[in-house]
């Protein structure tokens, strides 16, 4: 007889910066009433305490203490879902192009994510995760029975940041996050640790041109019709 219990079932939605990720993993997530890991968040904070903490984003040995030292936890708010680090509500600061760049050099570190490993690995609980990042079908899950890989031109993906930073308030430049999304996936896809690609069974899906509604029906598609 077989004892053993199958692991609660994971989607990963992996892809480079404003490709959709995080706005559709919420809302699967939200239709399946399954668990949400925004893995990008993890790194973003590590790179928000640095900064708290005077720390050079070019020593590793700091940064890899500063990784296991950064308590992170996440509140549903309403529809917002804020992150607290080491207890302070950090959620906007998160969300700037200076935390991502930061995040995006610390990610480099083999030892920072492998600090980061088993805090992904436990937000898989039942009923069920959806996960978003840049591994999450290649390192973190990678007997995920769902992957996607997102994309969207790199214009595309600045027009939406550009647009949703501007919501925020953040006074940025179209130019200026244009080069920035590219710097950001160049470094992302180029370092040695956990490159940023696609899983080899994961479902590519380009999003330019593509709404939000139609994406999230696209998703749900690859899984089993659940009533959601
Ligand atoms: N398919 C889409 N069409 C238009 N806008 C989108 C689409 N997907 C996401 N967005 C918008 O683009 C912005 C960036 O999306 P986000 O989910 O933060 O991307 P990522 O997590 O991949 O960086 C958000 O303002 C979001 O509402
Ligand atoms: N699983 C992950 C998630 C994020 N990262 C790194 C690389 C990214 O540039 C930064 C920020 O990720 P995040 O998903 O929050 O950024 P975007 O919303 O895609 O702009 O962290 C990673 O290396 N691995």
């Amino acid at each position: 007889m077989n004892t053993t219990t199958d692991p609660a079932p994971v989607l990963t939605i992996d892809g480079p910066s404003g490709s959709g990720k995080g706005t559709i993993s919420r809302l699967v997530a939200r239709r399946l009433g399954w668990h949400y890991l925004d893995s990008g968040a993890l790194y973003r904070a590590v790179g928000v305490a640095a900064g708290w903490g005077d720390i050079d984003l070019a020593d590793p040995a700091a940064l890899v203490r500063c990784t296991f030292d950064t308590e992170v936890s996440f509140r549903e708010q309403g529809e917002d879902l804020h992150v607290l680090v080491n207890g302070s509500d950090a959620t906007l600061e998160l969300r700037t192009e200076t935390a991502g760049a930061a995040a995006s050099a610390i990610a480099a570190i083999p030892e920072v994510r492998a600090a980061l490993k088993d805090r992904q690995r436990a937000f898989r609980q039942p009923p069920g995760l959806v996960a978003d990042g840049r591994d999450m079908g290649t390192v973190i899950f990678p007997d995920a029975p769902y992957k996607v890989f997102l994309t969207a031109s790199a214009e595309e993906r600045a027009e939406r940041r550009y647009n949703q930073l501007k919501d925020k308030g953040v006074s940025v430049t179209l130019a200026g996050l244009l080069r920035e999304i590219l710097a950001r996936d160049a470094r992302d896809a180029s370092r040695a640790v956990a490159p940023l690609r696609p899983a080899d069974d994961a479902v590519r899906i380009d999003t330019t041109g593509i709404g939000i509604d139609e994406v999230v029906e696209r998703v749900l598609a690859l899984l089993p019709a659940t009533g959601a």
